[in-house]
């Protein structure tokens, strides 16, 4: 684990933030949403307040010509249903014929059985990303001794590491597990991001709102999949510590949070983007 000192050199993680994020607000990547019902609104928000822009997009009619468009796509199994399936999976093929990065969220995957197979399927798909809190990493890879609850996580992200880790490996992709550190690794390197506040998990669907944004940083650094995940989960918990100075609780830290998204500036992005590599 990297200590205190570590997570507080941020001088050149903290220039290459800073340039995504002018990169993401000069660019406007759209991002297309397959999301669930309950994240819809905060979702867009958080993409619109980073300088993206937003599409939920989800009927198989409108497929194939919109993820042709979308400079990336964000699928998330939230509130799955058989028919959007469909939906999922011909997007998530069109954007790798396209060659668009695509994102999973596997919204408490491990909860039933109809759910982790579905899971498993997209994974099969190749996402260049999954993000997922620790619950969830581990239900993927089997590797959890408590049962899944629902959508929030039982355990810390440190307990996810190794599985995190295997996922990556075996799905040839980069792994995400949130939690009060952060942590992003290809199977090899792994990457801490400890930017954020605990506040954050009694607001519903931050974990969702970061995954997208995960697409809208990779799409515009697609060489860097690894660096633009720990970049974007950084920015979305700077934007948490920054809205929780003005918030008196979650329904506060909500609004606060997506307006510091907005208002993130220099200064605040090059000295208080704390990543490191573990
Ligand atoms: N204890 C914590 N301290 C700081 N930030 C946290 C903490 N727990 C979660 N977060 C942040 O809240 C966001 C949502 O993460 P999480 O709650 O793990 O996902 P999910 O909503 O999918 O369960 C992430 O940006 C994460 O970094
Ligand atoms: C409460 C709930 N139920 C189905 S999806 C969802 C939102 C989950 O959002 P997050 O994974 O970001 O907590
Ligand atoms: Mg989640």
């Amino acid at each position: 684990m990297a200590s205190f000192r570590e997570f507080s050199r941020t001088e050149s993680w903290g220039s290459e933030a800073w340039k995504a994020l002018c990169k993401v607000r000069e660019t406007t990547p759209l991002v297309q949403c397959i999301t669930n019902f309950v994240s819809m609104d905060i979702m867009a928000n958080s993409l619109l307040a980073a300088g993206a822009s937003p599409a939920m997009v989800h009927a198989i009619e409108e497929i194939l010509e919109f993820t042709s468009l979308s400079s990336a796509l964000c699928i998330n199994i939230g509130t799955l249903s058989p028919d959007w399936i469909f939906s999922m999976k011909a997007a998530a093929i069109r954007a790798n014929e396209c060659q668009k990065p695509w994102v999973l969220d596997p919204v408490g995957v491990g909860a039933t059985r109809f759910r982790t197979e579905k899971c498993i399927e997209l994974i099969n798909l190749k996402p260049c990303v999954i993000r997922g809190n620790a619950s969830e990493i581990m239900a993927v890879v089997g590797a959890s001794i408590a049962p899944t609850k629902g959508v929030d996580s039982t355990r810390s992200s440190t307990d996810a590491l190794e599985a995190a880790k295997e996922l990556a490996r075996a799905a040839q992709t980069v792994v995400a597990v949130s939690g009060a550190v952060d942590l992003v690794t290809d199977g090899k390197r792994v990457l801490g991001v400890s930017n954020g506040v605990a506040l954050m998990q009694r607001i519903t669907a931050t974990g969702c709102a970061v995954t997208a944004l995960i697409a809208a940083f990779v799409s515009v650094n697609p060489n860097r999949v690894l660096e633009s995940t720990a970049i974007a989960l950084a920015l979305f918990g700077l934007a948490g510590e920054l809205g929780a100075e003005k918030a008196s609780g979650p329904a506060s830290l909500r609004m606060h949070l997506i307006d510091a998204l907005h208002m993130l500036d220099e200064a605040s992005v090059m000295n208080r983007v704390r990543i490191a590599q573990l």
